[in-house]
C-alpha cells in the first residue's frame, strides 16, 4: 500500500516518488510504504490551502463546525477500524489506541461545540456614539508538525480548533506514523470537508518541516515534539516571523509522600510509567519518595511489575507494547549503563527482550532504578521507554524541589492524604499540568495540555486555550457618530 499526499482533496498519484517503509513496530512486517516529500510538495499544499482559506473564512463558523460533527461522527463509526490501525503502525496496546481514538472523537465535539462560541469582547468605547469590540479572526495558512506517539490524538488538538476558527491547515505527521493520517485525509474527504482545507503532506521533518518553516504563505508552524527538535523551529520560526507553539519533552514525576495510599500510588506510577511503553510525553520516570515509605513503595512496586505482560498490543491480554523502532530501544538501552556508572542501582529490567517473538519487535523489559540521586543524568534527561528512577526524599519541601530541578515542566503528581499539601503542591510545583492522587498521564481534552519551561513556549494544545495559537485578535471600532471623533485628543474624561 503505498500512502500519498493529500492535497487540495486529491491524494496525488503513485507514480514516480520517492518513499519508506512502514513497520509495525511489535512485529517488524512492512504495513505500508509512505511518500517522502520535497519542498515542492510543501509549497503545492500551501498555495491550495491559501486559496482554500479565503473561502473558508467565510463559511460562518457554526456552518464550520458541523463538519467537524461530521467527521467526529465517522471516527466514532470507525473507532475499531482506527484504534487496530493505530497499534498496528505505533505499538501502544488496543485499549490505549481506542482511547487515543476517543480523543480525537471528544474533540471533534469539543471543538464544534466552539462554532457557536468563538467568544469575543465587547467594550465601551471612549468617545460618543462609537461601538468598540475585539474578535477572533482566523490566521490563515497554519503548519502542524506532530510525532510518532500519540498519532492522531495531537493532530485532532491542533487542526480542529484551527478548522473551527477559519483556518486551512498543512500537516506534517511523524514518518514512522502515516498511516493514522491517511485515515483522516479519507475522513476528511468524506466529510465533505472543502477542497484545500485540510492538507496531509508525508516526509522528513529536515526536509518537509524546513520547508514548511521557510513557506511564506504558512503563518503560525504548531509542533509537537522533542525539545532538541522544538529548539530548531523556534530557531527558523524565529527567522522567519512564524508565530510558533511548541509542545515538547517531560520528564514528569510521581512524589509519594508519607501519608499516601501506597497501593494506589502503586497503581498509578504503573499506569504512567509502563502505559505506552513509557513512551509518551506525561509519561512518569521519576519516582519522588519520602524516606519513611520507599522500601514498602519499592516492594510492592516490583511485585506489581512482575505481572506487566509484555508483547504485541493487538492480543488484548498484553499491557505493555513495543517501543517505536531499533534506534529507540538501543538509546533507551544506553541509559542502564549510564545509570549503573553513576551509581544508581538497577532492580529491575534493564535489558532488551529477546527470543520468539520478541526478536521480530522493538522489546524492552519495564526497568527500576532506585538509590537515584536528583542530578544523576537518569534522572535529568527524558529517555522516552519503560525506565522509572526511585528517588529518596526526607521531607515535602524536597520533594518539590527534586520535582522541579529539571529542564522540563510537564506534568507532576503528588500522592498524599494531607489537604493542605495537595494545594501546596498545586501552587509549587512547576509544571503545566499537576495530578494529585492520580498518575502523571491521563489529560482530559477540554482542558489545556502543555509544559513549562523546557516543554514549552507558552502556548497550549486543546481546551479553549489551543484557539489562542489560531486566532489573531482584531480590534474593531465602529463610529455611528457621522462626524471625525479623535481619541485621546477630542474626549475629557
Ligand atoms: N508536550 C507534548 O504535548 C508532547 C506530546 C507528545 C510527544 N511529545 C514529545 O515528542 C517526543 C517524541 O516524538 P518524536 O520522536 O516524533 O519527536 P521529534 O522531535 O523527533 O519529531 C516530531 C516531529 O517533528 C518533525 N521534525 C524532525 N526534525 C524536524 C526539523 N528539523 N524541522 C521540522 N520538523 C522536524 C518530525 O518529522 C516529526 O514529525 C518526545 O520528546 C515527547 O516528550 C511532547
Amino acid at each position: 500500500m503505498k500512502l500519498t499526499n493529500y492535497v487540495n482533496g486529491k491524494w496525488q498519484d503513485a507514480g514516480n516518488r520517492k518513499y519508506a517503509a512502514v513497520l509495525n513496530p511489535a512485529t517488524g512486517e512492512e504495513l505500508a510504504q509512505v511518500q517522502m516529500s520535497s519542498a515542492e510538495d510543501v509549497d503545492e499544499a500551501a498555495k491550495a490551502a491559501k486559496a482554500a482559506q479565503k473561502s473558508w473564512a467565510k463559511v460562518p463558523a457554526p456552518k464550520r463546525a458541523s463538519y467537524l460533527y461530521e467527521i467526529g461522527r465517522i471516527m466514532k463509526e470507525r473507532k475499531e477500524h482506527l484504534a487496530q490501525v493505530l497499534t498496528k503502525e505505533m505499538g501502544k496496546v488496543i485499549e490505549e489506541g481506542r482511547g487515543e481514538v476517543q480523543e480525537g472523537i471528544d474533540m471533534a465535539f469539543y471543538m464544534a461545540g466552539e462554532g457557536r462560541r468563538l467568544f469575543g469582547e465587547t467594550t465601551p468605547s471612549e468617545l460618543a456614539d462609537k461601538f468598540a469590540m475585539s474578535i477572533r479572526a482566523p490566521i490563515g495558512v497554519v503548519g502542524l508538525i506532530t510525532p510518532w506517539n500519540f498519532p492522531v490524538a495531537i493532530a485532532t488538538w491542533k487542526s480542529f480548533p484551527a478548522i473551527v476558527a477559519g483556518n486551512t491547515f498543512l500537516w506534517k505527521p511523524a514518518t514512522e506514523t502515516p498511516m493514522m493520517a491517511y485515515e483522516m485525509s479519507k475522513i476528511f474527504a468524506e466529510a465533505g470537508l472543502p477542497d484545500g482545507v485540510a492538507n496531509i503532506v508525508f516526509g522528513a521533518g529536515s526536509e518537509v518541516g524546513t520547508a514548511m518553516l521557510e513557506h511564506p504563505d504558512i503563518r503560525v508552524i504548531s509542533f509537537t515534539g522533542s525539545t532538541e527538535t522544538g529548539r530548531k523551529i523556534a530557531e527558523l520560526g524565529g527567522r522567519n516571523l512564524k508565530k510558533v507553539s511548541l509542545e515538547m519533552g517531560g520528564k514528569n514525576a510521581v512524589i509519594v509522600m508519607e501519608d499516601a495510599d501506597l497501593d494506589l500510588a502503586v497503581e498509578g506510577i504503573l499506569w504512567s510509567a509502563f502505559g505506552t511503553a513509557g513512551q509518551r510525553c506525561t509519561a512518569c520516570s521519576r519516582v519522588i519518595v519520602h524516606e519513611q515509605v520507599k522500601e514498602e513503595l519499592q516492594k510492592r512496586l516490583l511485585a506489581k511489575m512482575e505481572s506487566l505482560t509484555i508483547g504485541d498490543g493487538l492480543d488484548e491480554s498484553i499491557k505493555v507494547g513495543p517501543v517505536i523502532n531499533k534506534e529507540a530501544l538501543e538509546k533507551i538501552h544506553s541509559y542502564i549503563e549510564i545509570g549503573k556508572q553513576e551509581g544508581a542501582v538497577l532492580l529491575a529490567g534493564g535489558e532488551i527482550l529477546t527470543g520468539g517473538h520478541f526478536d521480530k519487535g522493538n522489546y524492552y523489559a519495564p526497568t527500576l532504578f532506585t538509590d537515584v540521586s536528583a542530578s544523576m543524568r537518569i534522572a535529568q534527561e527524558e529517555i522516552f521507554g519503560p525506565v522509572v528512577s526511585i528517588i529518596e526524599v526526607d521531607s515535602f519541601e524536597a520533594a518539590v524541589e527534586v520535582n522541579n530541578g529539571v529542564i522540563y515542566g510537564l506534568s507532576s503528581s503528588i500522592y498524599t492524604q494531607d489537604i493542605n499539601r495537595a494545594f501546596i503542591a498545586q501552587r509549587d510545583l512547576d509544571t503545566g499540568i499537576v495530578y494529585i492522587n492520580a498518575g502523571t498521564s491521563g489529560a482530559e481534552i477540554h482542558l489545556p495540555f502543555g509544559g513549562t519551561k523546557g516543554t514549552g513556549n507558552g502556548h497550549r494544545d486543546s481546551g479553549v486555550a489551543a484557539l489562542d495559537v489560531f486566532t489573531e485578535w482584531k480590534s474593531v471600532y465602529v463610529d455611528f457618530s457621522g462626524k471625525l471623533q479623535r481619541a485621546q485628543i477630542d474626549n475629557e474624561i
